[in-house]
């Protein structure tokens, strides 16, 4: 093990990114709070300001990806959509297989300048998140509670809602709804039966209806879906645990730019759409198993330094207080504060490890994993 490899492997080290994090996380959200009266006479220069605010965010995790762990990521696509990435609005289609898709998402979102005005349908628990749900608040992040009685209005209204966005945005859908495990899979493969549709091997039956209200609300603001899928080198399992602690993993991306125009409007036709979709996907994952990429060519966009420059100014300036404050704390020779104070560090490295836990599949939701009642034709 290298020297640097030593250092990152470091408890400290990752205390102090997390530290970082938090702080500057809820600098942030805070001063996302402030902007709430803007929105009341300027939305657009509101929401302008909230993209960047996101920015400071979401790019430390990307900067943990790509600077500290060193991770790689590999882009296959065709060259002549490549140039249309990160200049349009789009619906992002992506599978759901490994814990750090989301990060990996966001590090090609950042290598194409939309980073701060990222989109996705997610689960209405994570909007409770510290830091990252509250910033989603403050970015019009469109929630579900994957209850389709209730999702179909609510849902529908946060989509049309951002029809005048004023940046350019992905907005990104895990259609399988959640995590992939093998219980999940073997379950949503009796649904597939049921339903007279061909089994998959790597995904868990798409759900349509998301995706079908999401392709109607964005029609004509959106002008693509961006069908991707992810896999790993070497059979590489990707942690954020192992991010912390500088793990390089390989991820590869294979991205297929599909004009909004050709999707069905009707639903029943939309939803078949999007089974065959799946089903190509599956294909493509199999010809990564068999032969270690993707079809197609490589154009992968480079890492660029904002990430890491705006990690190193958040440190700059809340490393050197929290420095003095430790000074003064050790100086003043007071158990009592002494004692509070690793309280308060131990509560929080507890909350940043539980934000972490929000990302690993052995903690995940119970979604899609109970029996369902099959009606077989
Ligand atoms: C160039 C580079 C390109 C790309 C770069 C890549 C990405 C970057 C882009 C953007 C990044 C942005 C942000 C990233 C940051 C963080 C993201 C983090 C996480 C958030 C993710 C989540 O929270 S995922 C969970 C929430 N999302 C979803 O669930 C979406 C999919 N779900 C749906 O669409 C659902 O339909 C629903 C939620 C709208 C409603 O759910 P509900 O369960 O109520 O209804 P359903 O219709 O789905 O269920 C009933 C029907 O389903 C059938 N059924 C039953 N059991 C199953 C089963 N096990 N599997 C499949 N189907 C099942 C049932 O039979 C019913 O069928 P019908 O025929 O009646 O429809
Ligand atoms: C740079 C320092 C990093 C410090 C660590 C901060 C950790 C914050 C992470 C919070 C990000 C939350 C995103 C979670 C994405 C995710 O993968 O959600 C799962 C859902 O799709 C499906 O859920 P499920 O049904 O449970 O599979």
């Amino acid at each position: 093990m290298g020297l640097l490899q030593l250092l990152k492997s470091q408890f400290l080290c990752q205390l102090i990114i997390c530290y970082v994090f938090l702080a500057s996380g809820l600098i942030v959200n805070l001063l996302q709070l402030c902007t709430s009266p803007l929105w009341l006479i300027n939305k657009q220069l509101a929401r302008r300001l909230n993209v960047r605010l996101a920015y400071c965010i979401s790019s430390q995790m990307v900067a943990a990806l790509e600077w500290w762990s060193g991770t790689e990521c590999t882009l296959y696509t065709d060259p002549k959509s490549y140039s249309l990435y990160g200049n349009e609005n789009a619906i992002v289609v992506l599978n759901h297989m490994f814990e750090i898709d989301f990060l990996c998402g966001w590090t090609f979102c950042e290598r194409f300048g939309v980073l701060g005005s990222s989109k996705v349908l997610a689960k209405k628990e994570l909007a409770y998140v510290p830091i990252i749900g509250w910033m989603w608040y403050f970015l019009e992040i469109v929630f579900c509670k994957r209850k389709w009685e209730e999702d179909r209005t609510t849902v529908a209204q946060s989509l049309q809602r951002l029809q005048d966005y004023p940046e350019n945005f992905w907005f990104l859908l895990y259609c399988e709804g959640t995590r992939f495990t093998p219980k999940k899979h073997q379950i949503s493969m009796q649904v597939a039966e049921s339903k007279g549709l061909p089994k998959l091997k790597y995904h868990l039956l798409p759900r349509t209806k998301g995706f079908w209200v999401t392709v109607q609300n964005l029609r004509g603001t959106a002008a693509a879906v961006y069908d991707s899928t992810l896999n790993f080198r070497n059979n590489e399992v990707p942690t954020l645990l192992g991010i912390l602690n500088g793990k390089k993993y390989h991820a590869d991306l294979y991205v297929r730019r599909i004009p909004l125009e050709l999707i069905p409007e009707d639903e029943a036709e939309c939803a078949a759409w999007l089974h065959k979709l799946y089903q190509e996907k599956d294909s493509f994952q199999e010809h990564y198993t068999e032969t270690g990429c993707f079809p197609g060519p490589i154009v992968s966009p480079a890492r660029r330094p904002w990430s890491l420059i705006n990690w190193l100014f958040w440190s700059c300036l809340l490393l050197y207080p929290l420095a003095l404050l430790l000074i003064q704390l050790i100086s003043s020779g007071s158990v009592l504060t002494i004692v509070v104070s690793a309280a308060i560090c131990y509560a929080a490295s507890a909350g940043v490890r539980w934000m972490i836990g929000q990302t690993e599949i052995n903690r995940g939701s119970n979604y899609g994993n109970k029996e369902v009642p099959l009606n077989k034709n």
